[in-house]
């Protein structure tokens, strides 16, 4: 993935060629369409983008104003885009890059029309890259971060393509314009619940870059005195230090297992789809939207947390994590808005309450809904314990998930249309969610670090590391602990001691859990996480190299400044 994101040079990328546009073909398109695009996709001899948003929608997928409108006289498709918020906009690679495009638009045959489908267009021409008849193209502008992406905008004016340009594994167009039904309309957004769960592994992988340079970098800096009179210690020695890095140190490790699972799953359900078996395809959809949406957002916090931890030098570029941050920010907005994705886990938890509701056993990340006893049984609990922190984080998201389904339920009992009482528990739906998500989490980190092959004395620390990372999802949620009494204060303080010897048992082994992810200086870009350590050197030659630095009195002096003080010393 990492190389993937590596672009081509300023103002051309290919990043979405790789995970949007080759995947769509993959998973939309006929095994005749695929002997004609996969491979030349696959071996770069067509460079695409995966044109979905537009100026005017992006999360609403159904309201997507671009239209391909089958000719039975010609069997053609005409794309068009009829309004100015029609534009396509965003596409990675759109710009100035992408020959191709997989272009999503309301399909209309027989004036009826069927909803968002994917249509294969050219959008350059492969002798001189100038754009196809009907097509205008350009970049976006400046964006936060990822300026090397060309994110483009493309408009079609009645631009016409074959009919078996349309990607029809699922859905299909007769030469006669009679439109076949796919088994499920969500076929059509396969992509995009792939590509959501390889944002898991990206969220991992930033994090565990953004934990490698700042851990390192916490090694080399000392700063300060902790006793009069010694010498300045690594800044890694103060608690609070610890307190920052060593969660999102361990996030990053839950996230890489969380990615395990959700590549593996994506798989075998896939698999089962392919073999006419959708029955896995809500919690698939569930499952990629709720991980996507926590990963990328706890991502996104946890590299702004490593910043800061760097102090001045984390706010430089030389330290690579301004640019991992803008990265990562993007992660929470690009497929599929968080807040949008953890409402469609909301959904399903919902459902899935519903029907446990109704007697129905419930399986899958769902089963403990089911399982969890409402009534809780307080005490003192071993805080030490992964199945007791486990059991904990479930009893949290059943708790939560249940007083927001049945507040929903209170508000359709006075009277309230269901997409009002929605509307209204909404914040209760994304928090129980997310803690449906987090609950996932930890178990999934508990059962991996209980199960995975590794040495007995790796497996101490990654034990270590899971206590860590749910010890502080405890103390930093405790209300959501307390509330029904499941956990006592008691426990709670408990929590906080051993989270607390949980950072000085971590703290020995920190560098070699950083070292683990194996980030070569080249992916990591970061002056301050080097591997050797000769941070020092490197920063005063990394500033030397500033464009400003080409001449010892720059030109702005003799335009701005030297007249400036002029003027000023004349009035003396
Ligand atoms: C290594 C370090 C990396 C660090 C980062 C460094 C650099 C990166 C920097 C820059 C790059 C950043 C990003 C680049 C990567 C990717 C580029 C981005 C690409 C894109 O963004 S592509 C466009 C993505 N767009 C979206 O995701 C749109 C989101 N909206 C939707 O999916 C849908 O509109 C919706 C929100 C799901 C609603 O759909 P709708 O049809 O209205 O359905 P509902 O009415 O809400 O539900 C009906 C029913 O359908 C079920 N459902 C919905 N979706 C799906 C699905 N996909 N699969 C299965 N089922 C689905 C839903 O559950 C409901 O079921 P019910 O049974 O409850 O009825
Ligand atoms: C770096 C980057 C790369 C991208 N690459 C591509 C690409 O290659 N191809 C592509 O097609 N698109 C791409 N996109 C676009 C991306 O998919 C959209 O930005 C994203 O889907 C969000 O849609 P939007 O921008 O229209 O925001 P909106 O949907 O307008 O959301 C704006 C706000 O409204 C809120 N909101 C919207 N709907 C609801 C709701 N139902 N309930 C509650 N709140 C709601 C959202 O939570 C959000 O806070 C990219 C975007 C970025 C930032």
């Amino acid at each position: 993935m990492a190389a993937a994101l590596q672009t081509l040079g300023g103002g051309i990328g290919i990043t979405l060629h790789w995970i949007a546009f080759t995947p769509t073909i993959e998973q939309q398109a006929t095994e005749e369409q695929k002997k004609k695009w996969l491979k030349l996709a696959q071996d770069v001899a067509i460079v695409g983008a995966y044109a979905q948003t537009e100026m005017g929608h992006g999360t609403f997928v159904r309201g997507l104003e671009t239209t391909a409108t089958y000719d039975p006289s010609t069997q053609e498709f005409v794309i068009n885009s009829p309004t100015l918020t029609s534009t396509k906009w965003w596409p990675g690679g759109l710009g100035k890059t992408a020959n191709h495009a997989t272009v999503m638009a309301q399909l209309y045959t027989r004036g009826k029309c069927y909803g968002p489908h994917n249509f294969m267009v050219q959008i350059r021409s492969l002798e001189n890259h100038q754009p196809c008849p009907g097509v205008t193209l350009g970049d976006i502008g400046p964006k936060m971060e990822s300026n090397g992406n060309d994110n483009g905008f493309a408009r079609f004016d009645h631009v016409r393509i074959p009919r078996e340009n349309m990607l029809m594994k699922f859905a299909r167009v007769e030469a006669d314009g009679t439109y076949v039904q796919p088994p499920s309309s969500k076929l059509a957004y396969s992509n995009m619940v792939y590509l959501r769960g390889t944002f898991v592994m990206s969220a991992a992988q930033a994090l565990a870059s953004a934990t490698t340079i700042a851990v390192r970098y916490s090694c080399v800096r000392r700063q300060s005195e902790m006793k009069p009179g010694e010498p300045e210690p690594q800044i890694l020695e103060y608690q609070t230090q610890q307190y920052k890095l060593f969660p999102q140190l361990a996030a990053a490790y839950a996230f890489w297992f969380a990615s395990w699972f959700m590549t593996q799953q994506h798989g075998s359900i896939t698999g089962s789809m392919e073999k006419g078996d959708m029955s896995g395809l809500a919690e698939l959809h569930a499952l990629s939207a709720g991980l996507k949406s926590y990963t990328t957002a706890v991502t996104a916090r946890g590299i702004d947390v490593c910043r800061m931890a760097c102090g001045g030098h984390g706010y430089s570029h030389a330290s690579g994590l301004p640019a991992l941050f803008g990265g990562a920010a993007a992660l929470c907005t690009a497929e599929g808005e968080n807040t949008v994705m953890m409402l469609q886990t909301a959904r399903y938890l919902v459902k899935c309450f519903a029907q446990s509701q109704a007697g129905k056993r419930l399986t899958g990340t769902v089963a403990y809904l089911s399982a969890v006893q409402p009534s809780p049984v307080a005490g003192n609990r071993n805080m030490s314990d992964l199945g007791t922190l486990v059991a904990a984080f479930q009893h949290r998201a059943a708790r939560m998930v249940r007083h927001a389904a049945m507040q929903m339920q209170g508000e359709m009992q006075k009277g309230k249309a269901r997409e009002d009482a929605w509307n209204s528990c909404s914040v209760l739906l994304i928090k129980a969610a997310e803690a449906h998500v987090h609950s996932f989490v930890v178990r999934n980190f508990a059962e991996t670090v209980q199960t995975v092959e590794v040495d007995e004395s790796v497996r101490a620390v990654l034990t270590s590391l899971c206590q860590l990372y749910s010890l502080y999802g405890i103390t930093e949620h405790a209300g959501d602990f307390l509330k029904d009494g499941y956990l006592t204060g008691r426990d709670i303080d408990a929590a906080s001691s051993h989270l607390s010897a949980m950072l000085a048992r971590v703290r020995p082994d920190a560098v070699a859990l950083v070292d683990a992810f194996d980030l070569h200086d080249k992916i990591l870009r970061s002056v301050l996480g080097r591997y050797d350590g000769r941070v020092y050197e490197h920063l005063y030659e990394w500033a030397k190299k500033s464009p400003l630095n080409k001449s010892e009195v720059h030109e702005s002096y003799y335009k701005y400044l030297q007249p400036f003080l002029k003027s000023n010393r004349a009035k003396l």
